[in-house]
């Protein structure tokens, strides 16, 4: 059975007589442990698949089954909990708790779970231990994103969710973060959602799944996905 199971979702939004269809009948599975990346232009509806797939939002009409359980019809106190017990999200601006060192930032999120990851650990695994007693004032952007990183991984999350996770870095510290995200995946057998409009990025998935317009365009089981080394963009 495959991990991530979308059939038939589309949402749509309100706002008076004006309907937006952010997503239009989306259909799509993914393995567990895959690292794949929703590619497309801005407005394409990715962002809106990515905050459905992380239990924040829900679908108009289709399913949406995680590991099995369709999220689609959720309450919202069993969003609350599938969020902080299934998801991580690393986000475009790191979102990290200023007047918190590195390691508070991510003792935080595993605190908010049973099966949490040693903390110590997760730092190691982002190349953050020893600058685990620093605020994130006093650490570069990608030190900063990988401080979210390692918050979000500390939750041992069976999904974890990546919005445009280098949008706001420069290009080598962009490759690194992807780098972090990328063995994070192979060595925790996290399934790995990556959303970006860059196309080089987007090499990087097990699998590739372009949106434009609200649907999918299509769907690329990349064999050989490109190691973030090698991406140039
Ligand atoms: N809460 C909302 N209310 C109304 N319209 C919305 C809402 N959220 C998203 N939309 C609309 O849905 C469409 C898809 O938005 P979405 O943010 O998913 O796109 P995106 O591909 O992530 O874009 P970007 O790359 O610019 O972030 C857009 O037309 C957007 O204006």
């Amino acid at each position: 059975m495959a991990y991530i199971e979308v059939a038939h979702e589309t949402r749509q939004f309100q706002n008076g007589d004006q309907t937006t269809v952010a997503n239009r009948d989306i259909s799509f599975t993914v393995e567990r442990g895959a690292v794949v990346t929703i590619l497309g232009p801005s407005g394409a509806g990715k962002s809106t698949l990515l905050n459905i797939l992380g239990g924040m939002d829900s679908p108009t009409s289709g399913s949406v089954k995680i590991d099995g359980t369709d999220i689609a019809h959720f309450s919202p106190k069993q969003l609350t909990t599938y969020r902080r017990q299934a998801v991580g999200f690393v986000f475009q601006f790191y979102n990290l708790i200023p007047n918190l060192t590195a390691r508070e930032n991510v003792e935080l999120a595993s605190q908010i779970t049973h099966d949490a990851r040693d903390v110590t650990e997760t730092l190691t695994l982002v190349g953050l231990k020893d600058r685990a007693a620093n605020f994130p004032a006093q650490l570069s952007g990608g030190e900063q994103q990988r401080v979210a990183i390692a918050r979000a991984v500390a939750k041992n999350p069976k999904l974890l969710l990546c919005d445009e996770p280098t949008g706001a870095l420069d290009y080598q510290t962009g490759k690194q973060v992807l780098q972090v995200i990328q063995d994070a995946a192979r060595q925790t057998g996290t399934t790995v959602i990556i959303v970006t409009h860059n196309s080089a990025i987007a090499q990087m998935g097990d699998q590739v799944i372009r949106i434009n317009d609200a649907q999918i365009q299509s769907v690329v089981t990349n064999d050989h996905p490109t190691p973030v080394a090698e991406i140039e963009w």
